[in-house]
């Protein structure tokens, strides 16, 4: 159930869960690690479980999104010698980190790696919405398909429609380069903070377009979240999950979207209510959603497994074999760092530096999110 590299390593490190590809693991062995893999065939460990492989000497733990990193957790690894923990993932609403604090445990987490992943299926599931294409897929395979017709699985056309993005971050920006490049659409966004470069981007794609004899795309930063659901057609959420930001998306915000909007959620499932949204979907056949996080994990609330207009899949958004290898290098890395006492890198939106397998990474943590209440020191390499 574990699976060990490098036994006389001097610092070990516990893997809750396989991760994909090796290097992360030969980064780790070459530094002196003993690395030990928890290969259990249960898919969400419980705190008891990680207690179990942290152990009584542990130096570090590469974690996953599903676990609880509180008080306990934090607690067990501290009293085992660990500094150090990372999620293998960019959200971090499952760890504590005031608990961290607390232990002095150094929290990393995979920001970067995953933006553009994550951000095409965000675009996959709004044109498999737009484009009803599960539904049609499921008629295929029925054998329902006898022929033509002028209003089989009509849909929505996007090009000239309006994208609107909650949290223009780094995946909410990706996403909303995509869908203006790619489908002409206008956009409309909003966040607690100017997103500048997005912006910059949008009025050059715009002058692009008119010097070219087309209809230049718009741009507007709204000044609420309801200016945003009330006017765009597809909307997509990327907020981090916060207290500012559960059931974001709630029965009354969804009454004020237009009744043929496309509602898409790749950040946190409690972003949204989603009893509401069964509710809502219901009423409003016309309304659809694409889903790849859902409220209550692994579970989908009760009817909406039933509902046509909403496309669902099971959490994949970062899901890319190049992404999901570089998540595990830069939660490896982040754990190393701390155990090698290395600086912090100074700007965890330009990670590349630790993703190219030719050169060895630099010698900082990629990306610790309590950097600062720690007075962990920052890197000042310019690579
Ligand atoms: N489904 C998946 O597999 C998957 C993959 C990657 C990330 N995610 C989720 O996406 C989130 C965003 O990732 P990112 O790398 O773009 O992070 P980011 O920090 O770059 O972007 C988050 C944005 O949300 C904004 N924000 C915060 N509170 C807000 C509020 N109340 N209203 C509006 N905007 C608000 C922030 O200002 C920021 O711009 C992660 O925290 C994670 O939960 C999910
Ligand atoms: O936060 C994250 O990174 C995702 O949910 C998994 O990639």
């Amino acid at each position: 159930m574990v699976q060990v590299w490098n036994p006389n390593g001097k610092y070990r490190v516990v893997s809750t869960k396989p991760m994909p590809g090796t290097r992360w693991i030969n980064l780790l062995i070459e530094q002196d690690c003993r690395v030990e893999i928890c290969t259990r065939q249960k898919t969400i460990l419980s705190v008891e479980d990680i207690i179990a492989l942290i152990g009584d000497k542990c130096d570090g733990v590469i974690g996953q999104l599903t676990e609880d990193w509180g008080e306990t957790l934090f607690s067990a690894l501290s009293k085992a010698g660990g500094k150090a923990f990372s999620n293998m993932a960019v959200g971090y609403n499952n760890v504590d980190v005031n608990a961290a604090n607390k232990y002095g445990v150094a929290v990393g987490n995979t920001p970067g790696v995953l933006t553009e992943t994550t951000a095409e299926l965000a675009a996959s599931l709004s044109l498999s919405a737009a484009r009803r294409i599960v539904e049609a897929d499921e008629f295929m395979r029925a054998g329902l398909y006898d022929g033509w017709l002028p209003n089989l699985f009509v849909g929505n056309l996007l090009k000239g429609q309006t994208v609107g993005v909650i949290g223009a971050g780094r995946i909410g920006s990706a996403y909303a380069r995509m869908m203006v490049e790619g489908f002409k659409m206008n956009l409309i966004y909003y966040d607690l903070y100017q997103a500048t470069r997005l912006e910059k981007f949008v009025t050059a794609y715009a002058e692009f377009l008119k010097a070219n004899g087309e209809q230049p795309v718009t741009w507007k930063r709204a000044a609420s979240m309801d200016e945003v659901l009330r006017e765009a057609d597809v909307i997509s959420l990327h907020p981090i999950l916060d207290k500012t930001t559960y059931h974001l998306v709630n029965k009354e915000r969804l009454a004020i979207m237009k009744k043929e909007a496309i509602l898409v959620n790749c950040s946190r499932g409690p972003v949204i209510d989603e009893v509401a949204l069964v509710e809502h979907l219901k009423q409003n056949p016309m309304f659809r959603v694409g889903l790849d996080v859902f409220e209550d994990e692994p579970y989908m609330k009760p009817g909406l497994a039933d509902l046509k207009n909403a496309v669902v899949v099971p959490h994949i958004a970062s899901a890319s074999k190049w992404t999901r290898e570089g998540m595990a290098t830069l939660a490896a890395l982040n754990v190393l760092g701390k155990i090698k006492g290395y600086p912090v890198w100074s700007d965890p939106n330009r990670i590349e530096p630790f993703l190219n397998e030719n050169v060895p990474p630099p010698a900082a943590s990629p990306s610790i999110v309590n950097s600062k209440a720690l007075g962990l020191p920052v890197s000042t390499s310019r690579l």
